[in-house]
């Protein structure tokens, strides 16, 4: 692929000091300039502890046992499944600019960054407002601009939509996509939502009981129904129509791979019908 990896974890194990047993064992990874990256599991697989460990967070804010390394070539910005445990300022403003404040930066430049963030997020004109008092997906795009306000590289969210109602949800996604396309970067996100994460990620990770067990190219990750069933990760509904209209012989399988969204799907459908007329 392309150029030097942003991070490359080798051989990683990791066990929490009161941990039963260990919660990462023989981590191979690599991330590569422009990514996205989604992470599934099951509960405590160790998505969380996995996220932390590319943050650098494990082991050096954690008590545990490590094995193997995690080199760095990148700036990041981490985001946490519950943005309030992150927020510090009053209001928005104070929440973005506190660690460019930290880091020395001039007022000028921090109320440069401010509005250029904001803008990224679609926030201007929440300056003002308590991020506390904000709905489920503002929050989280606050935080989401908390992160980016050092101009991260990488950045990695845990879970940014768990706590989030189905509108939320798309609104922090939405946001996702607009800075894989317009920003290009990398971004490496854990989440349940199957259908977004096929619909937005280059690249999926399963992991279960700390080990990896796919790490594939959207395409060809949803396409191992079988393991994603045995692991309990939701299958999107279009993987699976699409599955039954093959096995039904309403369509044959597509030599370009499962189709990720309804419209991908949509287009299938219309070939197969347009071959059966004779018209392709
Ligand atoms: N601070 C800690 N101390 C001891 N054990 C921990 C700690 N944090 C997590 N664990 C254990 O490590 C394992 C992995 O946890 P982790 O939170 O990474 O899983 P997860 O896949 O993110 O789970 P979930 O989807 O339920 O949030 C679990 O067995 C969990 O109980």
């Amino acid at each position: 692929m392309k150029t030097e990896p942003l991070l490359r974890v080798s051989g990683v194990y990791w066990h929490y000091e009161e941990g039963a047993q260990p919660a990462l064992a023989d981590i191979h990874l690599a991330l590569y300039p422009g990514e996205v990256v989604g992470v599934v599991g099951p509960a405590a697989a160790g998505k969380t502890t996995l996220l932390l460990t590319m943050s650098g967070l494990i082991p050096s804010n954690y008590g545990g046992h490590f094995v193997g390394s995690v080199e760095s070539n990148s700036e990041q910005g981490i985001v946490f499944q519950d943005p309030e445990t992150q927020f510090i300022g009053l209001t928005v403003e104070e929440e973005l600019a506190f660690s460019l404040e930290n880091a020395g930066w001039s007022d000028e430049r921090i109320e440069q960054r401010m509005v250029e963030v904001l803008d990224l997020i679609g926030l201007n004109g929440f300056t003002d407002r308590s991020p506390l008092e904000l709905s489920g997906g503002e929050k989280q795009r606050v935080a989401i601009a908390s992160a980016l306000s050092h101009s991260p590289e990488l950045l990695i969210l845990d879970e940014p939509t768990s706590e989030l109602d189905p509108v939320g949800a798309r609104e922090v996604f939405s946001l996702l996509s607009r800075l894989k396309q317009e920003k290009d970067m990398t971004i490496v996100v854990s989440s349940h939502a199957t259908e977004e994460l096929a619909a937005f990620c280059d690249r999926m990770i399963l992991i279960a009981e700390g080990k990896i067990i796919l790490d594939l190219p959207t395409r060809q990750f949803f396409a191992q129904v079988d393991v994603l069933d045995e692991h309990g990760i939701l299958v999107p509904d279009v993987i699976r129509f699409y599955h039954m209209l093959c096995q039904e012989g309403v369509m044959s399988a597509s030599s370009a791979g499962v189709p990720l969204t309804v419209e991908e799907l949509a287009l299938l459908y219309k070939e197969a019908r347009l071959v059966r007329e004779g018209s392709l």
